[in-house]
């Protein structure tokens, strides 16, 4: 390590005076002008990560669906998922470092995480659309260089492009080409091959209205679309030529307010979907014909989804364990559907999909969402050879199953969370089942939710456990939401600190929406009078 080039380069990506910043549940996020240290330093980090593991490491600059101002940064490991935790205390250390002391640091961190210096190291870079984003991931490149890292930088991508193109190159092109191209190809033609029985049938060509949140995903769906319009028309909403990133629209937003983002056109009974700002989540919506308003969230979708996959296997019939993961912000009516209708196993993680995403690998298939529409499909390595296995042996309807699942492989993306690929996996199972979008949002009814945020001195005042279903500390907290939920039918609620925002979460739900409310309030309240609320205090109505 030529340490006195990373002293002197580090001078022009100075560190502001007082600013500490930590690896949270997506990596580094805040207002894009703090951010041009830690970008040099992630880049240096990649290199070190990269020799350790002797594997292209990822690095993408992005702040999802956070305001357009902001940004953020996050490392992929060699397989695609996200950085080991052991490695984000090394990033935030590396991040919070006074200049002197950053060649010690990066020491410290070679020593402890026994890198070998003399490796060679690869960086594949990454960003979304914000304006920011193309300086900062340049201080990227200058924290590689500097450390003798190579690196391709594939400029405009959306995350789980970036994740996917990481996984390709470790794994020598077997889980695909490590191109934009590549990714097209092998998705379009898996959605193709799916629907093929579908599609002869005589269906109408499909269209689905697409709200892109004026991000990145518009640009690579519209690059993308050709590939299978045979199959689905997508209409391209908030494509970015007029709005403001993530700006009342998008996943996000959506999810959240629970009504249909600014800019889409929406007719009756008509599937839409919103991506986020990096195109890793999916939700979808319609209105019906009273104008209602019906919200299908990643827990109708990870519904969906397993549904399909069970039949599947039931008609293989070869004992592949499903299990579906979720967090504590799922509705309780989709963890009571899944586990008392479908009769599939349902786990409960921690809020963020790096947690989702591990136990996920504990299945032969398993199956993860988060509420918000984060999440894919994973497949264990014996499940995907049995399945390709059957695919060329079996018979007739065995040997059908066997080859629609071995389509699904290929559609999911298989390293995180992927809007594009999750729309073509749920646009392929609609059209094979026959299903319209009011059928699928039937399948049950979601239980009213509230989600609210509290400003509090120090949000790390605030622990958990039970995957964040109970506070530890401060003391009494949990007891007194314990009196809140006892007040309510059907009722649920949870506060945690959040990974992302200066805030706590508070989730609540209940038998109908003015008690949903209420609770939330309540619950609030507690958490602003016992954990050090600051500002205005919590309100009543919404
Ligand atoms: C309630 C909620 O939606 N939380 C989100 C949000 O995390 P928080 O730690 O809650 O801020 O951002 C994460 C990253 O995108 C996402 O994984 C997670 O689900
Ligand atoms: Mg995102």
């Amino acid at each position: 390590m030529d340490l006195d080039a990373v002293t002197k380069q580090s001078v022009l990506h100075a560190k502001p005076d007082g600013l500490i910043l930590q690896y949270g549940t997506a990596g580094f996020r805040t207002k894009a002008e703090h951010l041009d240290h830690v970008m040099f330093r992630m880049g240096l980090l990649a290199v070190l990560r990269s020799k350790q593991t002797k594997s292209a490491i990822g690095v993408m600059v992005t702040a999802s669906h956070n305001p357009e101002e902001d940004n953020g940064v996050k490392l992929v490991d060699p397989l695609g998922e996200m950085l080991a935790a052991s490695w984000e205390e090394h990033a935030t250390c590396l991040a919070n470092a006074e200049e002197e002391h950053l060649p010690r640091v990066l020491v410290d961190i070679s020593e402890k995480a026994a890198v070998d210096l003399h490796q060679d190291a690869f960086v594949v870079i990454g960003r979304d659309t914000r304006p920011s984003s193309e300086k900062l991931s340049q201080s990227v490149i200058d924290g590689v260089t500097v450390l003798g890292g190579q690196f391709h930088d594939y400029g405009l991508l959306t995350t789980p492009q970036l994740h996917y193109m990481v996984f390709c190159r470790n794994s020598k092109g077997q889980y695909g080409k490590a191109t934009v191209e590549g990714y097209y190809q092998k998705l379009s033609s898996a959605f193709v091959e799916l629907t093929k029985q579908a599609f002869c049938s005589g269906d109408d060509r499909r269209t689905l209205r697409v709200d892109c949140a004026n991000g990145i995903g518009a640009l690579k769906l519209a690059e993308m679309r050709h590939y299978f319009s045979q199959g689905l028309s997508v209409q391209l909403f908030n494509d970015g030529t007029k709005g403001k990133l993530n700006h009342l629209c998008g996943a996000d937003f959506v999810k959240s307010h629970q009504k249909p983002p600014q800019g889409i056109e929406m007719r009756a009974n008509e599937r839409c979907c919103s991506f986020d700002g990096d195109a890793d989540r999916i939700v979808y919506y319609y209105h019906d014909a009273d104008g209602q308003f019906h919200l299908i969230d990643g827990d109708k979708i990870a519904t969906l989804i397993s549904s399909f996959l069970k039949e599947l296997l039931l008609e293989i019939g070869d004992g592949l364990s499903l299990g579906v993961v979720q967090t504590a912000y799922a509705n309780g009516s989709s963890t009571r559907y899944l586990e008392e209708v479908m009769k599939v196993p349902v786990y409960c993680t921690k809020t963020g999909v790096k947690h989702l995403h591990h136990k996920a690998q504990e299945f032969d298939i398993g199956v993860y969402f988060e509420a918000n529409g984060h999440g894919t499909v994973l497949f264990s390595k014996a499940a995907e050879t049995k399945i390709k296995q059957l695919a060329k042996e079996s018979e007739d309807e065995k040997r059908k199953a066997a080859k629609m699942l071995e389509s699904i492989i290929d559609l999911f993306n298989q390293t995180i969370g992927d809007a594009i690929s999750d729309m073509l996996v749920i646009e392929a199972i609609l059209a094979l089942k026959g299903l319209t979008v009011q059928q699928w949002d039937a399948l049950y009814t979601d239980l009213p939710n509230r989600q609210l945020k509290v400003k509090v001195a120090d949000r790390q005042g605030i622990s958990t456990t039970d995957a964040e279903r109970q506070v530890v500390r401060p003391p009494g907290l949990q007891e007194a939401i314990n009196a809140l939920v006892k007040k309510y039918r059907l009722s649920r609620a949870f506060v945690r600190p959040s990974g992302t925002e200066d805030i706590v979460r508070v989730y609540a739900e209940a038998d109908s929406q003015e008690n949903t409310d209420s609770l939330a309030y309540e619950v609030s309240l507690a958490v602003f009078q016992l954990a050090g609320g600051i500002g205005e205090r919590p309100q009543r109505g919404f």
